[in-house]
């Protein structure tokens, strides 16, 4: 991948702790692993939950994965995550390997199944999700505005939030948003008092960036989307693994 002109590279992991204690907060898709046709079809690197274990470890446990996906689906494709974790966008939340996950905001079901039946007439792709229900189009580029339109009327019409990504659109509960993730971790230990450094791919990820500006830390953008938040840009998964010392 070609880097990128608009922002620099960040600066070496090692010294985001030169003037304090730092935190890191790790979008997964599109950023640890590469993006791929269907939810279900991505390829995690070899060693990935090691070297975010390590990683921790490094940063005293100041270290969160933060994502669209549950938490269990990020474990079913990764295995057991000995690090923090928000998943569902934020509507998870865990601070370590096996504790209870906090959960809010699930999607009704009926809303689930309306999703799913305009997916099947389509021929599109719907993921079934822990507390969201989502419609996928990368492989059906042209229903694009459809599909959006259908997800927006759905969502308008039982009172909830839209979640836009990369040829996807997800039906949520109002008010979950990986910012509000970074928040409520940045008040735990041992996170509170830290430096957050976001690094993420999508424009849910800006509401990440964002917040890490807010606790005096800032946002890496990852591959080609134009980020209006972010200071640092890495071009793609494989220079993100590079930075983080894999
Ligand atoms: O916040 P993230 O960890 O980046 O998760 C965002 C969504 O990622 C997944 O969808 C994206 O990746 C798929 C697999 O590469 C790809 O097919 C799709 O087009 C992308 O939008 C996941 O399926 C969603 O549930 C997450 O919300």
């Amino acid at each position: 991948m070609q880097p990128r002109a608009d922002l620099p590279p960040p600066p070496p992991l090692e010294s985001l702790s030169d003037g304090g204690p730092a935190s890191l907060f790790l979008d997964f898709d599109g950023t640890l692993v590469s993006l791929a046709g269907h939810p279900d079809r991505i390829v995690v690197p070899d060693g990935l939950p090691d070297l975010l274990a390590d990683l921790s470890a490094r940063l005293g446990g100041r270290l969160a994965l933060v994502s669209g996906r549950s938490i269990a689906d990020l474990e079913r494709h990764c295995g057991t995550l000995a690090i923090a974790c928000a998943g569902s966008h934020g509507g998870e939340r865990r601070l370590g390997e096996g504790e209870p996950i906090a959960r809010s905001g699930v999607v009704p079901v009926a809303v689930q199944h309306e999703l799913a039946q305009f997916a099947r007439d389509a021929g599109l792709v719907h993921e079934a999700k822990t507390l969201g229900t989502a419609l996928h189009w990368r492989t059906a580029p042209h229903w694009e505005e459809r599909a959006q339109a259908f997800v927006d009327d759905l969502a308008a019409r039982h009172g909830l939030a839209v979640k836009r990504g990369k040829f996807v659109a997800e039906v949520v509960a109002p008010g979950v948003d990986k910012g509000r993730a970074v928040a409520a971790i940045m008040q735990e230990a041992p996170f509170a008092g830290s430096r957050p450094v976001f690094v993420g791919d999508d424009v849910t990820d800006e509401d990440g960036f964002a917040a890490c500006e807010r606790f005096g830390g800032f946002g890496i953008a990852v591959g080609e989307r134009k980020s209006p938040t972010a200071r640092y840009a890495l071009a793609g998964p494989d220079d993100v693994l590079a930075w983080l010392g894999a």
